[in-house]
């Protein structure tokens, strides 16, 4: 059995439907990319798993139970972290701060946890008292995963992670959802940056006009003319 398992699915914003009949599945421990062009529907997939787009039709079961009715709260509590592209930290609060909300479904706060988050990205351990705004861009998107991490969740979406990062940081952010990865944490992203995303990953997903376009071995869909010509730029 899947970790996750959508099947034709339909879903979107209010009526407005934008994703037909899409399947996808993520196993234990698994890598996974979407990827496909602007539009294509790739941020509604996890927005409709988190509880937070419409879900119109279809199942999304997560460990076997079917979470497509859940409100967000209770899908976090399912073991899902989210980390949205934009608006993913609070400027105006410290690191501290912000890690502290990221554990805000939970009892009390995972000071262990947070320690780890530390270890794993120095950066913010180094400047934990200092207003989330002041960091930079590859900063904040440590403190972002960070937040979801202090879930310690079994399954991590990630929505566009390299986005407006400078070029050489790129590597740095995929290096480090490599690590997340191997550390035991099954990963579902989104990406822009295909070609990266497909060479990192176990499994991808081709997205286009909010349906399954193709889907396979992330080497062989980034080696596939057609995928190569249509999506990938060549
Ligand atoms: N809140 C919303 N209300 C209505 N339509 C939306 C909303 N958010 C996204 N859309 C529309 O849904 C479609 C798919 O958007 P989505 O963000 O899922 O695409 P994407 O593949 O992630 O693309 P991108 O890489 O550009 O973010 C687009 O036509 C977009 O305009």
């Amino acid at each position: 059995m899947s970790l996750l398992d959508i099947q034709n699915l339909d879903a979107g914003y209010g009526d407005l439907q934008i994703l037909t009949d899409i399947d996808l599945s993520v196993d234990e421990g698994e890598y996974v990319s979407i990827v496909g062009p602007n539009g294509a529907g790739k941020s509604t997939v996890m927005k409709t798993i988190v509880g937070i787009a419409s879900h119109l039709g279809g199942e999304i079961s997560y460990r076997g139970s079917d979470v497509s009715k859940m409100p967000p709260e209770e899908v976090i509590r399912e073991g899902i972290a989210y980390v949205p592209q934009t608006a993913n930290i609070f400027p105006s609060l410290s690191i501290d701060e912000n890690l502290r909300l990221g554990a805000y479904v939970l009892d009390e706060v995972p000071t262990d946890r947070q320690q780890a988050i530390y270890n794993r990205f120095q950066p913010l351990s180094d400047r934990r008292n200092q207003q989330a705004g002041s960091l930079s861009g590859g900063q904040r998107q440590m403190l972002a995963m960070g937040c979801a991490l202090m879930l310690d969740p079994d399954l991590l979406l990630l929505d566009e992670p390299s986005a407006g990062l400078a070029p050489n940081l790129v590597d740095d952010m995929f290096d480090r959802i490599d690590d997340i990865n191997d550390a035991g944490t099954t990963i579902l992203m989104v990406e822009q940056n295909a070609k990266e995303a497909l060479q990192r990953c176990d499994r991808g997903y081709v997205l286009a006009n909010g349906q399954n376009r193709d889907e396979g071995p992330g080497n062989e869909l980034l080696h596939d003319e057609e995928v190569r010509q249509r999506f990938l730029g060549g």
